[in-house]
């Protein structure tokens, strides 16, 4: 067992800004390690197979869970979400820190096989700001916006469940205190 955490989830409601955070961080610490998700999800304008996420047919999908190859897998507002086990594993048995972002299922998963993982809960300043950045970024049509505002109130209900909270009200902020908490810095 470490002295810290070595892997940290960093989960919160869609359009709360994690992407961005976590951007932010990497770009002043490329040393950071971000697992790569496999998605069934079509890439958006700009996003890069391998980059971004793995971009997967149903079919590719339904093989890496039956294959037991995904760590934890989510449905997330009509699309499937998993986390590549044996990137992460090589990553943990080298002692380098670990960050996963995804969603409050998958993350109640990561804590009943990964007793010591570190959850953080990106919480927004408020709901209103919430929707305004959901909505104002623009990628997903009026009826996915709902289903994703529909998740974010079951997962903002959830954040007791973490075990810190960092509201992103200034992405500097937040990256840094993330930074510090997988003590990188
Ligand atoms: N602190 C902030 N202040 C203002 N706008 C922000 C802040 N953080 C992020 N944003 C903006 O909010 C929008 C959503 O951010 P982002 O895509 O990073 O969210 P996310 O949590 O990764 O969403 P998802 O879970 O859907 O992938 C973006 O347009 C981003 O520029
Ligand atoms: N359980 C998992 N959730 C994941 C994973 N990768 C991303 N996500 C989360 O899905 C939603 C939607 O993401 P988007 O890119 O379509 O906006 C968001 O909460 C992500 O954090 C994963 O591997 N497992």
């Amino acid at each position: 067992m470490s002295e810290r955490p070595r892997l940290t989830v960093l989960s919160g409601p869609s359009g709360v800004g994690k992407s961005t955070v976590v951007a932010h961080m990497r770009k002043e610490h490329p040393e950071v390690w971000l697992s790569v998700s496999a998605t069934t999800r079509k890439p958006r304008p700009g996003e890069r197979h391998g980059v971004h996420y793995f971009f997967v047919t149903d079919e590719e999908m339904d093989k890496l869970i039956a294959n037991g190859e995904l760590l934890e897998w989510a449905e997330f507002a009509g699309n499937r979400y998993g986390t590549p086990r044996a990137a992460v594993q090589e990553r943990l048995e080298n002692g380098e820190p670990v960050l996963l972002e995804i969603d409050l299922q998958g993350a109640r998963q990561v804590r009943e096989s990964l007793s010591d993982a570190q959850l953080v809960f990106l919480a927004p300043p408020s709901w209103e700001e919430l929707v305004r950045r959901l909505t104002g970024r623009g990628t997903e049509p009026p009826e996915v916006i709902e289903r994703r505002l529909t998740a974010a109130r079951t997962e903002l209900a959830a954040e007791p469940e973490f075990d810190v909270t960092l509201v992103n009200t200034s992405v500097e902020d937040v990256a840094r205190e993330l930074l510090a908490l997988m003590d990188v810095v």
